[in-house]
């Protein structure tokens, strides 16, 4: 019998130029057995409801075709589940960090290729609090710029903008006083920026978390101590080629759980979307989510 799929679509994600494509993805899927039905999200969090409303009515895959935006929101909609389908991506984002974790290819032809192999790989999934993350949380100067940056303009000029976002922000650098209790550490710490990653491609860096895996159970947690704007440009140009862990300015450190609060008003970002606000508890589940992955062992990124 063919397995029925949702496909979860956010028409204002980056990629103008993939979305003219969907006729044929979903062409493509039909052929290859899989009975395809589709969503176009409306706004903020439908993607979440759709993927909720997809578990009640028994889909057997949920295909999140969009940015790290629409992956966040589909997870939010499965991961508190029982049922829980297995996981497509088709990723038509403007980063898609999350794809390049998992080696999909940036093609439409190579992404449904890989949902129609259906090797499904259990990945950890975060939790923070009562909302869920797959690729990274984080909280400081420059981790706001990824929702500040107006959709219009990342289709316009892609990955570009966040750049210049980026740019804009660097004179108002400001260190944030931080509380850190971990598995095996607790301290206090001024600094510039700290991340909670489950996977190494986070923020458009390659080699960012590079001791990062998408099942051990594991977050992996980078911290920019207080520095100047020299330091910081210095550290980010070091990250960028993925040299800056032996850095004095980083603190590097694996956990399963680790609760972070702080006098300051300290946003949270959630795989690219705001989260909430400090304090908060991010807790890691092992093996949460089942995902379709590139099986091929080549890197299609490279
Ligand atoms: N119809 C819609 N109109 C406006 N915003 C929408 C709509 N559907 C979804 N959204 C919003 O779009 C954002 C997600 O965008 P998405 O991540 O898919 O693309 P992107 O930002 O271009 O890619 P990336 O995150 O990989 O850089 C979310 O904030 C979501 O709430």
């Amino acid at each position: 019998m063919a397995k029925r799929a949702r496909l979860i679509y956010n028409p204002t994600s980056g990629r103008e130029e993939m979305k003219k494509r969907l006729p044929e993805i979903l062409q493509h899927l039909e052929r290859g057995g899989i009975e395809t039905s589709t969503h176009a999200t409306i706004g903020e969090g439908d993607a979440t409801l759709a993927a909720a409303e997809a578990v009640e009515r028994g889909f057997d895959i949920i295909i999140a075709a969009g940015g790290d935006g629409t992956i966040y929101e589909v997870i939010n909609g499965v991961a508190e589940k029982d049922y829980r389908p297995q996981l497509g991506i088709i990723p038509l984002g403007t980063t898609n960090d999350f794809a390049r974790a998992l080696n999909i290819p940036r093609s439409w032809e190579g992404a449904v290729d890989v949902i129609l192999q259906q090797h499904a790989r259990y990945i950890d999934v975060g939790k923070m609090d009562q909302r869920y993350f797959i690729n990274i949380a984080g909280g400081g100067s420059m981790t706001e710029l990824t929702y500040e940056v107006p959709s219009k303009l990342k289709t316009m000029i892609g990955q570009m903008a966040y750049y210049m976002k980026g740019l804009e922000k660097l004179p108002r650098l400001r260190p944030i006083e931080l509380h850190i209790r971990a598995d095996d550490r607790e301290f206090h710490e001024e600094v510039m920026l700290f991340l909670i990653s489950n996977s190494n491609s986070v923020g458009g860096f390659e080699k960012l978390a590079p001791d990062a895996s998408l099942n051990d159970g594991l977050f992996d947690v980078l911290i920019l101590k207080k520095c100047n704007l020299a330091e910081f440009i210095r550290v980010v140009s070091l990250a960028l080629r993925g040299e800056h862990l032996g850095d004095p300015n980083i603190i590097y450190f694996q956990t399963k759980t680790i609760h972070v609060t702080s006098p300051d008003y300290v946003q949270i970002n959630l795989d690219g979307e705001f989260g909430g606000t400090l304090p908060c508890t991010f807790t890691n589940l092992p093996c949460h989510v089942q995902i379709f992955i590139d099986q091929s062992g080549q890197s299609v990124y490279k």
